[in-house]
């Protein structure tokens, strides 16, 4: 891979602690899934039209809590005060500055008022979301929804895929466990129950189920995503309880090496919703080109993830924004290409198999 994105990775290795690198980089077991997401989209083309283009591309799409974004979002990835000294304020003002949905989460090092607070400063119609986990305890979800509202984030994604912490061989390896010293997950914080000053640890929970999901539309009026899902069952189950959109996730190779692709995932999902709510999609976006192929497919817009610490740690808010430019500048680009005028002239015709027909 050469290019913006990759150039960043090439740099983030050079300056990041090794330990911290793969703890970016890799995934669970064999890490077939983190490959898997990239190579899915190599097995895919575009089958573009012609003459029917436009100068200019209404590239902008309408998500939940936030009107007129971009198609592609940062996703939440943890710690990105070990990426660089800026952090997470970097992360979300290069995010503002680009039209980019910044989904901080509850493993951020920076407390979620904070860089909701940096976003809007950058750009006062900055839109920022809050990732959690429901937590074993209700109280303890409930004060994390509370901080979110009162930072003024606009829609709570909520990951389904982590019943339990996937098994990731290098941090193994690496003995790659906890945050070092002098480092925290702020949103953490003072949480019920917990040392008063100090941080609870992120729970994970086998035991949560439906009727948990129902607690948290009960207890906050924002837009609720559920991000990792990959059953086209579990989409149709998330719509029914209240969803307001769903993630086709694999949590980029990071929890179960055995699924399939995060793009090879779409399409079934995109029919079990059927359009009712939007599906998005992260794991493996690499290229303006993997945007439109999703969008094709029926995604509204995109995640990414590690490219996202690979910038912030190549060169800071400068280091995302170039990330983030250059994915939406390639989209841009693919639309011309396939004689589309906007996002709304992607239909799956537009897709086939790489190397043969669909
Ligand atoms: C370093 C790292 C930390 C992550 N932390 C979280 C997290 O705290 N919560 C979450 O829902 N997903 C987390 N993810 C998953 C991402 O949100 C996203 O699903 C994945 O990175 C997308 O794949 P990509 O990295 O290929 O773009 C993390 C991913 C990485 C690489
Ligand atoms: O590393 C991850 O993928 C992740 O989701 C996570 C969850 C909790 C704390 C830190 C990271």
């Amino acid at each position: 891979m050469t290019g913006v994105l990759a150039a960043a990775r090439d740099r983030a290795r050079d300056v990041l602690d090794p330990a911290f690198y793969d703890y970016v980089a890799g995934g669970a077991g064999r890490e077939r899934v983190v490959a898997d997401n990239e190579r899915a989209f190599d097995r895919l083309a575009l089958l573009p039209r012609v003459l029917r283009g436009s100068a200019v591309r209404d590239t902008t799409v309408d998500l939940p809590g936030a009107p007129g974004a971009a198609p592609v979002l940062v996703a939440p990835t943890a710690f990105h005060r070990l990426a660089h000294p800026d952090g997470e304020l970097a992360t979300a003002r290069a995010a503002a500055r680009t039209g980019v949905v910044l989904v901080t989460g509850m493993a951020a090092t920076t407390a979620v008022a904070e860089v909701a607070a940096a976003a809007r400063a950058a750009d006062p119609a900055a839109a920022v979301w809050f990732q959690l986990y429901l937590q074993p305890e209700p109280e303890v979800t409930e004060c994390l929804v509370r901080r979110a509202e009162r930072a003024g984030c606009t829609a709570l994604v909520v990951t389904v895929d982590s019943p339990v912490f996937g098994r990731r061989e290098r941090d193994l390896r690496n003995g790659f466990t906890d945050l070092p010293a002098g480092y925290a997950a702020e949103n953490m914080r003072d949480l019920p129950g917990g040392p008063p000053g100090r941080t609870r640890d992120i729970a994970m929970s086998p035991a949560l189920s439906w009727d948990d999901l129902a607690r948290l539309r009960e207890a906050t009026a924002l837009p609720v995503l559920l991000k990792g899902v990959l059953h086209p069952a579990d989409a149709r189950l998330a719509v029914e309880r209240g969803a307001d959109g769903v993630v086709v996730s694999n949590h980029g190779g990071r929890q179960c090496d055995a699924v399939p692709a995060a793009v090879d995932a779409l399409p079934a999902v995109v029919a079990a919703v059927d359009g009712r709510v939007p599906v998005l999609l992260d794991g493996g976006v690499r290229r303006g080109t993997d945007v439109a192929v999703s969008l094709a497919l029926g995604a509204t817009a995109v995640g990414v993830g590690r490219p996202v610490v690979w910038g912030l740690a190549a060169g800071g808010e400068a280091g995302v924004r170039q990330v983030l430019e250059e994915l939406l500048d390639e989209y841009d680009h693919a639309l011309a290409l396939c004689g589309a005028r906007g996002n709304a002239d992607l239909a799956p015709d537009l897709v086939v198999r790489r190397g043969g027909a669909r």
